[in-house]
């Protein structure tokens, strides 16, 4: 059986055919992970970091897709068209869309259906603002986000949820871990009965993980894995933060 643990980096729109050189050492690093490996780069790069990660168990995701399956909609990507140029995972939902490209719950709920058509595994992304935070609502917003961004059909197979809140992202800064602890044991909650095979699904936690707190977060309950921004895009850190998911088993 695969490892169920998960090591997802998202190079967000860094990188370029001599960043691929990244994967060669991440292979090397770890010829044999000891859990799941992905890295989500620019779409540009999805096919040609595919073939360079040749037989190495590291897989490769979009960053977004579509939710129709093809058509009249210039410089969108399709789930197929992710899939057929070597992904088997796609981001969705990331705050930097919401934010920049005004994608709602139902646009991720729509785009999520359209990955899993594809044979894609959604990794569907949550999180509070730090006003939100603030005023006492965060679990009321991560609740009202997983009710409207997951779509009918959903399994552990085939979705993975990120709790990134936003004003982590980027910043150095990260909850403290009985946040961390509190909202992933809610998330776990709110998958009961709407997702199949709920307690297996796959929780990330994303917002400046780093190697040096990398193994603190994976000790938290109900984190099974990161979703790595910074620290993904060099070999030599984001090795340390696989090595951290490893060690916590
Ligand atoms: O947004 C993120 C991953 O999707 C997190 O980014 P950082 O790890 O750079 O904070």
């Amino acid at each position: 059986m695969a490892p169920r643990k998960l090591a997802a980096g998202n190079w967000k729109m860094n990188g370029d055919l001599a960043a691929l050189a990244e994967i060669d050492a991440l292979a090397e690093a770890h010829p044999e992970p000891g859990c799941e490996v992905l890295i989500c780069p620019p779409a540009l790069l999805v096919h040609p970091m595919k073939g360079r990660v040749g037989a190495h168990a590291i897989a490769v995701g979009g960053q977004d897709c579509h939710a129709r399956a093809s058509g009249a909609h210039t410089g969108d990507i399709s789930a197929a068209q992710l899939k057929d140029a070597g992904a088997d995972y796609v981001i969705l939902g990331h705050s930097e869309r919401r934010a920049d490209h005004g994608e709602t719950d139902a646009m991720v709920a729509a785009k999520a259906a359209a990955a899993h058509a594809a044979g894609l595994v959604a990794v569907i992304c949550v999180g509070e603002t730090e006003a939100q935070r603030d005023a006492g609502e965060t679990l009321a917003v991560i609740g009202a986000q997983l009710a409207g961004s997951i779509p009918a059909g959903a399994t552990a197979a085939n979705t993975v949820i990120a709790y990134e809140p936003v004003w982590a992202i980027g910043t150095g800064r990260t909850p403290t871990n009985d946040q961390i602890a509190e909202v992933h044991g809610f998330m776990r909650d709110q998958l009961g009965g709407r997702v199949g095979d709920s307690g297996n699904v796959r929780l990330l936690y994303g917002g400046s993980v780093k190697p040096g707190n990398a193994a603190e977060i994976f000790a938290i309950g109900d984190v099974d894995g990161a979703l790595v921004g910074g620290a993904s895009l060099k070999a030599a850190d984001f090795s340390g933060i696989i090595a951290a998911l490893e060690a916590a088993g």
